[in-house]
């Protein structure tokens, strides 16, 4: 059962090689942002409650995120393995979830760390041109990320659940090492 969790700096390219692979392993791809971005253009609720935070840069509060992240991950796809993207992002958003697959029985999961350094991500995300990639915002979430997301990779590290990708190479490298890691 493949079950993977996506960590990286923004722009890492967590999106894109979790959709490579979630149509290589036919187990669904799960991004927080991506839900977030749909229920904003949507106007629900939850992206009315979402937007200020997300235009900022700023972290989503921890039960609006959890709170999706319980509802799709009891969906009948992910029964077969999933990829996690853009969750966890702090530390009690990962006790939460370890939690959460104990109760449901979706434990073994694995986390891989896509490795990429500040001035590469940064002319990635300018190139991207999603609203929240303005340099501001762009910087903002950079700081949020070494703050609150990057005490994950000695979180996950400490519980023997990382493996690290060196994400600095094309697309289809990238891609590749990923099997590689994944099928060990
Ligand atoms: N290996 C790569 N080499 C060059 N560009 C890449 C690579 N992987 C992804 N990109 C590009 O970099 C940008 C960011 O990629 P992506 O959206 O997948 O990152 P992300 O980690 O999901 O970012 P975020 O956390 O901000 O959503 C995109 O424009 C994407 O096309
Ligand atoms: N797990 C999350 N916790 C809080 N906020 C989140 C989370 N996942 C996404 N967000 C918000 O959405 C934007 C964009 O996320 P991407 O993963 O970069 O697509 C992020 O800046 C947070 O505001």
């Amino acid at each position: 059962m493949t079950r993977l969790i996506f960590l990286g700096p923004p722009g890492a390219g967590k999106g894109t090689q979790a959709q490579t692979l979630s149509e290589f392993c036919k187990i669904p791809h799960i991004s927080t942002g991506e839900i977030l971005r749909q229920s904003m253009k949507e106007q629900t609720p939850l992206g009315i409650k979402a937007q200020s935070y997300v235009d900022s840069g700023e972290l989503v509060p921890d039960q609006l995120v959890q709170d999706l992240v319980q509802e799709r991950l009891n969906q009948p796809d992910a029964k077969s393995g999933w990829i996690l993207d853009g969750f966890p992002r702090k530390v009690t958003q990962a006790v939460y979830l370890g939690k959460l697959l104990d109760k449901i029985s979706q434990g073994g999961e694995r986390v891989v760390n896509l490795d990429v350094p500040d001035e590469v991500v940064i002319t990635r995300l300018l190139g991207r041109g999603r609203k929240d990639d303005s340099e501001e915002v762009i910087r903002r979430r950079l700081e949020v990320y070494r703050a609150e997301t990057a005490p994950l990779i000695d979180y996950y590290g400490d519980r023997h659940k990382l493996l690290t990708v060196n994400g600095n190479q094309s697309q289809e490298e990238v891609t590749t090492a990923l099997k590689q890691v994944i099928s060990v």
